[in-house]
């Protein structure tokens, strides 16, 4: 007898969840449409008073036996989950929901996820107009059409050289114009955007700094392409969230890097996540590079890693060269040599991995 009531009644419980889902999807759907709206009036999808408001009605009307703070908990937990749909319906706009076409960034003539794999070389540092001078002539004589060099320099250790600012970014930019080359460098802190346009073609935000999120702003209000890099330990997502920030600021010029991520391996310097460069342009429609120096910290498997970074569909990868690697400011260990860099270019134009060289138009 027993058995036959406790049967019923779970029966009854069976009747009921199933009201229950039922009134939750139509509830869904209806947070649903109410998140078009808010997305196409460019309103915030969060409004807690709007919570507070349902909530307190419940709590007035409940009738037990759930106290009013398991009421709260449960209700709170079905606005989460709605907040949840609404987020999933935004359509970020670096999202390849919003195009099927791929962005080509132009930064001085040059054309960044046209289809032509670019490759970016230069210093990890601007140290001296000797340094530079024979680097320019040397990244000229290969064809290099994007020249890094860093003037701010994020580093581990306060005691290491920090870059040397502005009058880094002129050598950095006078020897780009002398050798028909379009410059790109970082800049750490938003109150330095507006100087450094004035030198660079491109600003690159770095690693450390991908989430910095007035610097992201800074960026996205000028109209300078952008290289942004994934940050040590940033998901995919995370990435893609950064360049919506900058995006959402009017600047849709962007370029991710993939730069390798820290994981257990030491093998490498950081672990380049090769599987991101797919995914990348699976799930945005901006170009992707892969940093082959930072990601391997190698100069034995630079080459066999580019063209692994080419053929998963990278628009391109960089490179750090330095005509005495061993005296270098920074990074003196992973920069390669002329010699060593003629060798890495000639691997990737044999293997037809790279374009033939061009100069750039000024
Ligand atoms: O009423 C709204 O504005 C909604 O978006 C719906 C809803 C809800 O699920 O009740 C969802 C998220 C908001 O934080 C507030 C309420």
């Amino acid at each position: 007898m027993a058995e036959d009531r406790l049967k019923e009644l779970r029966n009854e419980l069976d009747e009921i969840n199933d009201e229950l889902l039922a009134l939750l999807s139509r509830r869904a759907d209806i947070v649903q449409r109410i998140g078009q709206i808010k997305h196409a009036r460019g309103m915030l999808t969060f409004d807690p008073e709007r919570e507070k408001e349902q909530l307190d009605r419940l709590v007035a009307q409940n009738p037990g036996p759930f106290s009013d703070g398991a009421i709260r908990h449960l209700f709170k937990q079905i606005f989460q989950v709605s907040l949840g749909l609404q987020e999933e319906q935004r359509k970020l706009l670096v999202s390849r929901m919003r195009t099927q076409v791929d962005t080509v960034v132009t930064v001085k003539g040059v054309e960044i996820g046209g289809g032509k794999p670019v490759v970016v070389a230069g210093p990890c540092s601007v140290e001296t107009p000797e340094q530079m001078e024979k680097v320019g002539a040397e990244l000229q004589s290969q064809g290099i059409v994007i020249m890094r060099g860093g003037a701010f320099k994020p580093r581990t250790s306060p005691y290491d050289f920090q870059g040397l600012g502005e009058p880094g970014l002129r050598m950095l930019k006078q020897i780009g114009q002398k050798y028909g080359m379009a410059v790109v460098s970082e800049i750490v802190s938003p109150s330095d955007v507006e100087m450094a346009i004035q030198y660079v073609d491109m600003i690159q935000v770095g690693a450390r700094n991908m989430q910095n999120f007035e610097l992201l702003k800074a960026v996205g209000s000028t109209r300078v392409p952008v290289l942004l890099k994934r940050g040590l330990s940033a998901t995919i997502e995370e990435l893609i969230y950064a360049a919506e920030y900058i995006a959402s600021r009017g600047n849709e010029k962007i370029v991710l890097c993939e730069r390798g991520i820290r994981t257990y391996e030491k093998a490498t310097r950081n672990t380049l996540d090769i599987s991101a460069v797919p995914i990348l342009k699976q799930e945005t429609h901006l170009p992707v590079l892969v940093d082959v120096t930072h990601s391997t910290g190698r100069k034995d498997i630079m080459t066999p890693v580019a063209k692994a970074a080419l053929a998963v569909g990278a628009d391109g990868v960089m490179v750090e060269v330095h005509p005495e690697p061993t005296v270098a400011l920074s990074d003196a260990k992973q920069q390669m040599n002329f010699a060593e860099f003629e060798a890495f270019m000639a691997a990737l134009r044999e293997g037809r991995m790279i374009p033939e060289p061009e100069t750039v138009t000024n």
